[in-house]
């Protein structure tokens, strides 16, 4: 080979390499990301490789090895490899994650940044008040659909910020328009599940052969991608001409570059729709997998209130300026995100050049992930990994602060998720505000017995806790006082 071996990894067949054994991942229930843990074990490399039919995918399981290539390389990592079935033909190149890695994803990014970096997120503290004040009374009243409520709070958050839209007809047409054209993509569950990924020729074939059903359905997907895209956007440019549009992203943007629409309003449209598929089912992980960790674990959630109780008393619920001064209780998302990351691969990033990294050959063209959950349990840099401990994060005596997962848990390098400080805003005062109010408790069954909580995730694209039930009681007759208040006072 021109630039010496690939690294090290199975061989599988000749010519299809691990077509097989790769389709039977996607429904074993040994997630990929511990085998790709285990294939580093066994060839003693935390670089490791595979291919399906000519396909490379290299595998970085340790944080030298992410830092060493997307991070400190990104200028040849930081490329999309291209996904056929999904962008080529299902539609999906206006969202900013599957951009290739050109001056259009670079002007999107900027675009983008501007609105969500840490000096801007602060303007959406008002929203995510809003959103925690109006999540206290479904939580009281119908804690069963803990998973609807924390989507609205999530969604309607970033729709508020996005789009400006603040009624719930709105929130829901666009929460449908998601779950209808996302639910495609899981279908396709991936790269690589469909021939076209591989042979890239099969796009063109018509529609009508027997074969083409693949086609056929791909045309008919795209349709709910692009009104996703198109839909949105059609009403704000419509308010905004109007003048009865709310101040938001696309009207500041709108507003912004009114004399360059022709080239913008594709950057001002897709970043506003990525920002909702991007962001929203990604938080509302973070903050069920939260609760769930805190109803198991009732003494992490006495110990946050205790703090909560000591700092800010109980006349008022906890704020992003108290975050510094309540470290125990911040701590919990973090040890959320690092015991359950919601990504537990990265996005896959893909080589623009040949690159030769400790003696091994990474052709260009190669599919390179980085395994963030291999990073988050690596106990050289969190001892015990998985226990559920948010003291890792907070200072005292005789402890070293271990590293916040925010460094790895988002992604890496130049595609590095550019929402993560609004995510962390976000599930931040939810968490503190239903802890400051509340006791999370397992729900009841019909005997009025709790029914255990237990702590499992499903093993899709994001991670999410599988539907479970709890209880919010409220801590005291001043608690529900300040629930029925929320922000509002
Ligand atoms: C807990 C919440 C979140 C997690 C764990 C998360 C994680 C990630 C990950 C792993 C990536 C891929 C990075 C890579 O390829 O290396 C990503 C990309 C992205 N995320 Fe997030 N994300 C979250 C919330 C958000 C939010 C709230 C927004 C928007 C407001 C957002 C916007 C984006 C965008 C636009 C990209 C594409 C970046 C690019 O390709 O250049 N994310 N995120």
């Amino acid at each position: 080979r021109r630039g010496g071996p690939l690294p090290p990894g199975p061989k599988g067949l000749p010519f299809v390499g691990l077509l097989f054994e790769f389709k039977a991942w996607a429904t074993s229930s040994k997630p990929k990301w511990k085998r790709y843990c285990e294939m580093s074990e066994k060839y003693n490399s935390d670089v490791v490789s595979f291919q399906v039919l000519g396909d490379r995918t290299v595998v970085l399981n340790s944080v030298k090895a992410t830092t060493d290539l997307l991070e400190k390389r990104s200028s040849i990592y930081s490329d999309r490899p291209p996904l056929h079935m999904v962008d080529g033909l299902m539609g999906w190149t206006f969202d900013i994650n599957h951009m290739r890695y050109n001056d259009k994803w670079r002007l999107h990014r900027k675009t983008f940044h501007q609105y969500f970096q840490p000096r801007s997120v602060p303007q959406y503290y008002p929203f995510e008040r809003t959103a925690v004040t109006a999540l206290f009374p479904k939580l009281l009243e119908k804690p069963d659909d803990l998973r609807a409520h924390i989507k609205t709070l999530a969604s309607s958050l970033v729709l508020r910020v996005t789009y400006g839209f603040t009624t719930e007809e709105e929130n829901e047409y666009f929460v449908a328009l998601v779950d209808r054209a996302f639910g495609t993509i899981l279908d396709v569950g991936g790269r690589g599940n469909y021939l076209v990924d591989y042979f890239p020729l099969l796009k063109s074939i018509p529609t009508w052969l027997p074969g083409a059903a693949f086609k056929r359905k791909a045309l008919r997907w795209r349709e709910y991608s692009q009104e996703l895209r198109d839909g949105p956007w059609k009403m704000i440019r419509k308010s905004h001409a109007e003048g009865t549009a709310v101040h938001c992203f696309a009207t500041e943007n709108m507003d912004k570059f009114s004399g360059e629409m022709d080239e913008m309003e594709e950057i001002i449209r897709n970043c506003s729709a990525s920002a909702y598929l991007a962001g929203s089912d990604t938080t509302v992980g973070l903050i069920l997998s939260s609760i769930l960790l805190l109803m198991y674990y009732p003494e992490v959630q006495k110990r946050a209130q205790a703090e909560i109780d000591a700092v800010i008393g109980d006349s008022r619920l906890p704020d992003h300026s108290d975050r510094e001064r309540i470290p125990y209780t911040a701590a919990i998302i973090t040890e959320a995100l690092r015991i359950y990351p919601i990504g537990r691969l990265s996005f896959p990033h893909y080589t623009t050049e040949d690159d030769i990294y400790e003696g091994h050959f990474i052709p260009k063209g190669t599919a390179v992930l980085g395994n963030i959950w291999a990073i988050l349990h690596d106990e050289s840099i969190y001892p015990d990994p998985y226990k559920f401990d948010p003291e890792r994060f907070v200072e005292g005596e005789g402890r070293t602060v271990q590293p916040h997962p925010k460094t790895w848990a988002f992604g890496f390098g130049r595609r590095i998720c550019p929402g993560r400080w609004f995510a962390l805003d976000t599930a931040y005062l939810t968490i503190a505000c239903i802890l400051a109010t509340c006791h999370i408790k397992c729900a009841l069954d019909e005997n009025g017995n709790e029914i255990p909580a237990k702590l499992e995730y499903t093993q899709g694209l994001i991670n999410h806790p599988k539907p479970y039930r709890a209880r919010f009681v409220p801590r005291s007759a001043k608690a529900l006082n300040l629930m029925k208040q929320g922000f509002e006072h």
